[in-house]
């Protein structure tokens, strides 16, 4: 049978095509999976054309396929489609090669070469009476073609590479380049060495000779596969001709492949800042597991998150990449509802605080227990040792508070404190425990007890982590106790530069061993324009993030493919001003034919939601809805949500709004800190939030504020 594949560039060419033709084509492409060779496919070979590979196939009367079948081999490539003329002049000037030192396919768009001929032969002439002047550094001078072709430059282009002189005019020509070349040479542009390079490519050292006349090797090539997947059956046929634009669940990065597809001795952890794709690593990992690993139908695994909007969305866009026959064996959840559920098995009674008027019974509870004290510290300072030292540390008695380390606390006490201290904490206790009341540690440190009892028993060989930054030391123990060391257990990813509430975790505490060769790394930003990229990352340059393990992390390497506009960040004297520009800026977007829902207005609390925005669009007649994590089918109107909600989404256009001093970081938050270490911790958390929310924005981004503007948007 002759292989056959699919471009990302046909995929996206169809969606572009009007809906009636749609059809034809899809059925076009069905009939040339079944059999490409049948006679009824008529390919035409195209004159004028650069590459001679190249033939067309006629779908109904006006579309044109553009097909490549190389003479060696048995390989059908579906490379473009569009109407007659178009689809002529799309395959006019493109060459599609293997690249002799990578081995992967590219598409080369030939229209710059002759351009720049033409540019040259003017140039020469003025070069010849200049020639002082032209002694020019010119950015890649120190790399040889050998090397710029192994990161990925294709051989027609290197002359081209050869004269750019800075990073603009190498991003001037970055449509021309495949995604690995302009990914290599940014990394080369911005300092990183060759090697650093070819392994942020993750390419694998050369062991084999590259036939740049192989197709079908070329196929399974991890660059290639950046583009081009090859077709197995009609199911995965129809799961690409169904989401054309959803590049994420076909073509992976071969970072990505490479973390998705090994097989592990233990743990593996992987990092990445904001839209590095790793919830796309994380699904294909999952479908990876119980495609290839946990085979037997009654092995499942179990995806974790820590907020239930992402379970949502994970659960859906599962259901897209994960054959049916195998989806029910992946369980998407949050840690706390896990937890929630095996408890409840044994003790029916119990309230969490997920409810408002169980946080307003805790409220009550830290009143009264601090009533009686008499060190004079604040009530801010008892709830913060008790997150940081008590619960972080599992600590149930005053023997063991007593011995306790107290990392990272601000102010010093004696062990005589200390003894007072607890009496607080008892009475705390004392006062949950009557009303039958838990805190989500307490529940996931006790459903762990069951676990480890064995009064239940679960059925998963294997556990998905995702949003790993924001999960508790006890979510990581219970973890452990229901997946035990072994292959393939645990897979762990997350960013602790988006860490927004206090969670900070030392995964070896928790028995989970990610040291050695399984730590892995994501750096290009799929999501968020380079342009908005580097803002976000301007809020949080310099402070320190720690690897989820002993180490720190960082945002060397970091960097974007797509390009756009620069965010706007505008300050306006009243609120009224603020909401002016807020419709304009709407107003373009509906006129530009955006969906509202592709638009969200974040703020700092629920209530300035409520109480400003929500009205204020009602007002003006501009449809809106407050995001509800249950529901991922709202229906039109633009989004409206805390910072806090949105993480792990995202949006074409994010504004944020009433980035106000007093409103972020909330006065009433910074004054109650207990001392200095604990404000600077608020502070640090304050621009991971806005990091977090910055980075929501696919496209556009506005940051606004009135009045005074926070110091978060001072620098
Ligand atoms: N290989 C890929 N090809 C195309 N798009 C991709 C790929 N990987 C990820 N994306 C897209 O990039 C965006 C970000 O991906 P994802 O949500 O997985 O990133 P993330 O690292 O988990 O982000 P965050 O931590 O900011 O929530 C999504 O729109 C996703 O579909």
């Amino acid at each position: 049978m002759p292989k056959i594949a699919i471009g990302a560039e046909f995929l996206k060419a169809m969606s572009n095509i009007p809906k009636s033709e749609q059809k034809r084509v899809r059925e076009f492409t069905e009939k040339f999976r079944k059999d490409p060779t049948q006679s009824s496919i008529n390919y035409e070979p195209i004159h004028d054309v650069k590459d001679k590979k190249v033939r067309t196939v006629r779908i109904g009367l006006s579309y044109r396929a553009v097909v490549l079948h190389p003479p060696k081999g048995d390989v059908y490539i579906l490379v473009w489609v569009d109407h007659h003329d178009e689809a002529m002049r799309w395959a006019k000037n493109k060459v599609f090669e293997i690249n002799s030192e990578t081995g992967g396919l590219q598409i080369i768009d030939t229209e710059i070469i002759e351009k720049e001929q033409l540019e040259n032969e003017v140039a020469d002439e003025v070069e010849e009476s200049n020639k002082e002047e032209n002694q020019k550094y010119l950015l890649f001078d120190e790399f040889t073609d050998k090397q710029l072709q192994k990161i990925g430059v294709p051989r027609l282009l290197l002359p081209s590479i050869r004269k750019l002189e800075n990073e603009e005019e190498l991003e001037q020509i970055r449509e021309h380049l495949p995604d690995e070349a302009y990914e290599g040479l940014l990394s080369l542009a911005a300092g990183f060495s060759f090697e650093e390079t070819l392994d942020e490519l993750g390419r694998e050292p050369d062991n084999e000779e590259i036939d740049p006349d192989d197709f079908e090797k070329a196929l399974e090539n991890p660059d290639t596969k950046r583009r081009f997947a090859t077709v197995t059956s009609n199911e995965d046929l129809l799961d690409m001709l169904n989401a054309p634009l959803e590049k994420w669940r076909v073509f992976l990065h071969p970072t990505q492949e490479k973390i998705v597809k090994n097989k592990n001795r233990g743990p593996v952890r992987v990092l990445g800042g904001a839209g590095t794709g790793k919830t796309v690593a994380a699904m294909h990992r999952a479908k990876f597991l119980v495609e290839e690993v946990f085979t037997n139908t009654s092995e499942s695994i179990i995806f974790l998150t820590f907020t239930a909007n992402l379970a949502k969305v994970i659960n859906n866009q599962l259901d897209s990449i994960v054959p049916e026959s195998l989806r029910k064996r992946i369980v998407v959840t949050t840690v706390h509802s896990l937890a929630n559920r095996i408890l409840k098995r044994y003790d029916e009674n119990f309230q969490t605080v997920s409810s408002r008027e169980v946080r307003e019974q805790v409220k009550h509870a830290w009143e009264i227990a601090v009533s009686t004290e008499e060190l004079g510290f604040d009530e801010s300072f008892y709830r913060e040792e008790w997150e940081d030292v008590v619960q972080r540390n599992g600590i149930s008695s005053e023997k063991e508070y007593l011995r306790a380390k107290r990392i990272g606390r601000g102010t010093r006490i004696s062990r005589l404190q200390r003894k007072q201290i607890w009496k607080v904490f008892e009475d705390y206790r004392s006062y949950l425990n009557r009303h039958n009341i838990k805190e989500w540690v307490d529940v996931v440190r006790e459903a762990r007890m069951v676990v480890e009892r064995n009064d239940v028993v679960l059925p998963y060989k294997a556990a998905i982590i995702d949003e790993a930054q924001d999960l508790h030391q006890e979510d990581y123990k219970l973890i452990r106790t229901i997946i035990p060391e072994g292959p393939n257990d645990l897979f762990i990813v997350g960013d602790t530069h988006q860490r927004i509430y206090k969670n900070k975790v030392v995964l070896s505490h928790s028995g989970i061993n990610v040291r050695g060769g399984r730590s892995k790394r994501l750096k290009v930003n799929y999501r968020t324009t380079e342009q908005i990229r580097k803002w976000a990352v301007s809020i949080i340059e310099g402070l320190p993030y720690d690897d989820l393990d002993e180490g720190l992390d960082d945002q060397k390497g970091y960097k974007s493919l797509l390009y756009g506009l620069d965010p706007e960040i505008r300050s306006f004297s009243t609120l009224e001003e603020e909401l002016s520009f807020i419709k304009d800026f709407v107003q373009n977007a509906i006129m530009n034919q955006v969906e509202l829902s592709n638009l969200c207005l974040v703020t700092r609390s629920n209530k300035l939601i409520e109480d400003v925005y929500e009205p204020f669009f009602k007002k003006e007649g501009i449809a809106s809805v407050i995001l509800n994590p249950n529901d991922t089918n709202q229906g039109e109107g633009i989004r409206l949500a805390t910072m806090h909600r949105v993480k792990g989404l995202e949006f074409s256009h994010m504004i944020i709004a009433s980035v106000n001093a007093g409103i972020m970081p909330p006065k009433n938050v910074l004054v109650k800190a207990a001392d200095e270490v604990s404000r600077i911790d608020i502070i640090q958390r304050e621009k991971s939030l806005l990091y977090v929310a910055a980075t929501r924005a696919r496209d556009y981004l506005v940051v606004t504020s009135y009045g005074e503007k926070s110091e978060l948007l001072q620098g």
